[in-house]
């Protein structure tokens, strides 16, 4: 069984947009914890436009994993050695993006990356890296020591072309160089199926399409249906 984390951001996007304090994403990872949620994962963005800091603390007090994105910024590193989730996903952040357009350039900033994951992992933290599914960007991540990749599904999700095979191609070769394959982005009922057959693909991080199927069906149950189609 693949693992499903998660994604609350989307419920903070909720409770900011009228400036009140629900709805409570704490609350909401605990409803998606009874849908089934292996884990939940939270991006405390640098502008912080939904989840602010003291959600992730609070998060960081439930019964399953915290998978902390957030930009490699001696901020957030910082800030992640302090509370310590069980993972940090590091995501590559434009301040005029609606979402994370693609995966993190570990190529082209290595140098920079290599000391922040060192401190990561000297604070006890999993680190992922967040890549889209380029066999360089895959080569990178294995050469700086994390452990694990989330390989970019958005492309994938918008139905680009040759997309799949891709992403199929970049699982073997993680897995061929001892990562451990995470993958999430854009991800819906509809789309899921063949993802899930990705080579060895360990757990799917889903947000802001649950978190839309929430308000018809509950989070739990949303989350209930999700868990349901991620068996192989
Ligand atoms: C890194 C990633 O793909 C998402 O989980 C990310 O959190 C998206 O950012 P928003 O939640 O702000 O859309
Ligand atoms: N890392 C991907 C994630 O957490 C969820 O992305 P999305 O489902 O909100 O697009």
């Amino acid at each position: 069984m693949i693992r499903l984390g998660v994604n609350i951001d989307h419920v903070a996007t909720l409770r900011n947009a009228r400036g009140e304090f629900y709805p409570d994403p704490f609350e909401a990872a605990q409803y998606a914890i009874k849908g089934g949620a292996d884990g939940i994962t939270a991006h405390l963005r640098e502008d912080r436009r939904h989840i602010r800091d003291e959600d992730i603390i609070r998060l960081r007090r439930l019964s399953v994993p915290l998978n902390f994105e957030m930009a490699a910024t001696e901020e957030m590193v910082a800030f992640a050695c302090d509370i310590k989730p069980h993972a940090c996903c590091l995501v590559p952040e434009k301040r005029q993006e609606l979402t994370t357009e693609g995966g993190l350039d570990v190529y082209r900033f290595k140098e920079d990356l290599k000391s922040k994951i060192e401190r990561l992992k000297e604070a006890h933290i999993r680190v992922s890296l967040f890549i889209d599914p380029d066999p360089l960007q895959i080569e990178i991540a294995a050469k700086l020591g994390a452990p694990v990749i989330e390989l970019h599904t958005g492309s994938y999700a918008q139905g680009a072309g040759g997309e799949l095979e891709r992403l199929h191609n970049a699982a073997l070769f993680a897995q061929k160089l001892g990562l451990e394959v995470h993958a999430g982005h854009g991800l819906t009922y509809e789309n899921v199926g063949p993802i899930v057959s990705l080579p060895g693909l360990k757990e799917l991080n889903i947000g802001h399409f649950l978190i839309s199927q929430a308000v018809f069906l509950g989070i739990e149950e949303a989350v209930k249906r999700m868990k349901t189609l991620l068996t192989r």
